[in-house]
C-alpha cells in the first residue's frame, strides 16, 4: 500500500497570489510529519488543500490512494480524515460536553461515541473536569485540547493539526504535545503537524518539511536534522542573516 497521504506537485492560488508552488509531500500511515515555516509560507493552505477546503490548480492530492480533488471537505473527512483547523473553532457558546457530542454526531454511532468520550475524557482531565462549561470560557490550551478531543470523536485515521502551540506556554504545549503522541498509539491515528518554530517538533516528529514561499525547501527525517542548521537555511534562506532565532515568537 501506498503512503496515507500523497501530494503530488500541487499549485494553489488565491486570485493573483500563488500561495503554493510545484509542493509535493507524503505522509506514511503512523507517522508523526511535520511542515515548519514562517509567516505565510503556505503551511495552511497545504493542509485546507488535503482536507478539500481549497482545490489545487495543478497536481494532485490522495488520501488512502483516492484523489480528493472535486470532493467537498465533508467527502474527503468520509475517508478519514479530521482538520484541526488554526485558531481552534469551537463552538464558544457550546458547552465543553456539546462540543465533544458534535465530533461524536459526525462519527453516527452513538454507543460507540459514548465509550469514546470517556475514554477520551480520562486522557483529558481538565476537560473532564468542565464538561458544563461554556467553552468559550476555557483557556486558550484548554480550548486547543477540546478541539484536537471533538477531532478524534469523528475517529479519524488522519489528523491535521494547523498549529497546536500557537499563543501557549511552553508547559501547555507539552502537555498537548504528550496527548497527540498518546492518541498516535491508542487511536492509530497518523499525524500531519503544522508549526512556525521547530525544536519541540524534532523531537516528536518522524519526518520534517520546512516549507517558505510556498515551495518546499528541505525535507528529510527529524533525526537528520536535530542540530538544525539545515532547517535554519532552509527557513530563512541561504546566505540571508536569521532575522530572529527559530524559537522567537513572531
Ligand atoms: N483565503 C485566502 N485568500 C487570499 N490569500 C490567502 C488566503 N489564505 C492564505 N492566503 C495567503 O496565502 C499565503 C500562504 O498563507 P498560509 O496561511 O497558507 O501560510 P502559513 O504558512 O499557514 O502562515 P501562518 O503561519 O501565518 O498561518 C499568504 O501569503 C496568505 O496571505
Amino acid at each position: 500500500m501506498g503512503a496515507l497521504v500523497e501530494v503530488d506537485g500541487i499549485h494553489v492560488r488565491y486570485g493573483d497570489l500563488v500561495a503554493l508552488r510545484d509542493v509535493s509531500l507524503s505522509v506514511a500511515e503512523g507517522e508523526v510529519v511535520c511542515i515548519i515555516g514562517p509567516n505565510g509560507a503556505g503551511k495552511s493552505t497545504a493542509l485546507t488543500a488535503i482536507a478539500g477546503g481549497v482545490a489545487p490548480y495543478a497536481g494532485d492530492i490522495r488520501v488512502g490512494g483516492v484523489s480528493v480533488l472535486g470532493l467537498r471537505p465533508e467527502q474527503v473527512a468520509r475517508l478519514g480524515l479530521s482538520l484541526v483547523p488554526e485558531g481552534r473553532h469551537i463552538f464558544g457558546t457550546l458547552t465543553v460536553e456539546e462540543n465533544l457530542r458534535i465530533g461524536g454526531y459526525i462519527q453516527g454511532d452513538r454507543a460507540a461515541a459514548k465509550a469514546d468520550m470517556e475514554r477520551l475524557l480520562a486522557l483529558f482531565p481538565r476537560l473532564a473536569e468542565r464538561l458544563r462549561y461554556p467553552a468559550g470560557r476555557l483557556s486558550g490550551g484548554e480550548q486547543q485540547m477540546l478541539a484536537v478531543a471533538r477531532a478524534v470523536m469523528t475517529r479519524p485515521r488522519l489528523l491535521l493539526v494547523d498549529e497546536p502551540s500557537l499563543g501557549l506556554a511552553p508547559r501547555i504545549i507539552d502537555q498537548i504535545y504528550e496527548i497527540l503522541l498518546d492518541l498516535r498509539q491508542r487511536a492509530a491515528l497518523t499525524l500531519l503537524i503544522n508549526e512556525q518554530s521547530s525544536n519541540r517538533i524534532l523531537k516528536h516528529a518522524d519526518r520534517i518539511y520546512v516549507l517558505r514561499g510556498g515551495r518546499v525547501q528541505l525535507e528529510g527525517p527529524a533525526a537528520d536534522l536535530r542540530d538544525g542548521e539545515a532547517i535554519r537555511h532552509a527557513y530563512f534562506g541561504f546566505g540571508e542573516a536569521p532575522v530572529a532565532p527559530l524559537d522567537a515568537p513572531a
